[in-house]
């Protein structure tokens, strides 16, 4: 499969110099078009941090991010900003929304600054997301006026506006209970069936099964590379089990 995402030799170092932690060391990782890749791992061992980095969210200290053949390193903050904007969407543990808009005016905001695009249109295309995330009737609503999941729906079509190439969610549903949960994942499995890669960090096994593949790390590395898309989601639950015994996460 066509790559999407190479990212070569990244670290990441946090604090002054003479007193830095190591966050990644000199990860490699190749994402291809289309996965739907999970990343698990014990809390400070980096997986956000990764996510960060192969998103362009954050600078890395050396290696190399290499998006759809466009090195991000080499890019101006705008073109980063751009391409992030118009090529990544992003969904994190709670969506953070604007108090005293509607859930529709938040999901076009972002949108708005792609001068190209009129009003009309982008509100079309919301429209269209609310309905297909289940949420058509919600539009209008405050965003305090709905539960945590019809909340996350929202940031999902937030997300989706600029029809990216791959989705970054950051425990996307670590702040759901288990109903919600595995409907945000059955939503998320379906947008990556329709074409969306996806890159998402958990800590939960369950949601992690929903991927064809799972990194497992550990320290600032990875240590476990598992390709699952050809096992049941029965099976897919047992073997990451077995790998976090073994890898003691
Ligand atoms: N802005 C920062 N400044 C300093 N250190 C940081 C910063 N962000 C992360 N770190 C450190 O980098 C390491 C990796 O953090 P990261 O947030 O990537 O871990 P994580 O695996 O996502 O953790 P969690 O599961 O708890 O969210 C940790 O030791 C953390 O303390």
């Amino acid at each position: 499969m066509e790559n999407l995402i190479i990212g070569s030799t990244i670290s990441k170092t946090f604090g002054k110099a003479g007193a830095e932690s190591l966050a990644l060391g000199e990860v490699n990782i190749d994402l291809a078009k289309g996965e739907f890749v999970a990343v698990m791992g014990p809390s400070g061992c980096g997986k956000s941090t990764l996510l960060y980095a192969l998103s362009g969210m954050d600078t890395i200290t050396s290696g190399s991010v290499v998006f759809d053949g466009i090195a991000l390193e080499q890019l101006s903050e705008n073109e980063l900003a751009d391409i992030r904007r118009q090529r990544m969407g992003f969904i994190f543990q709670q969506p953070t929304m604007l108090k005293n808009l509607s859930i529709l005016d938040n999901i076009i905001l972002p949108a708005l600054r792609d001068a190209r695009k009129d009003v009309a249109q982008l509100k079309e295309k919301a429209e269209a997301l609310l309905k297909k995330t289940g949420i058509a009737e919600l539009g209008n609503r405050d965003i305090a006026e709905v539960s945590g999941g019809q909340l996350q729906r929202a940031g999902i079509c937030r997300s989706l506006m600029g029809t990216p190439d791959i989705l970054f969610a950051d425990e996307p549903t670590g702040a759901l209970n288990s109903k919600a949960s595995a409907e945000i994942m059955d939503l998320l499995v379906e947008i990556n069936q329709e074409g969306t890669a996806i890159l998402l960090v958990t800590h939960d096994a369950k949601v992690a099964a929903k991927a064809q593949r799972i990194l497992f790390m550990k320290d600032g590395q990875i240590a476990s590379d598992l390709r699952v898309a050809k096992e049941t989601s029965e099976s897919r639950m047992e073997l990451i089990n077995a790998q976090m015994t073994e890898l003691e996460i």
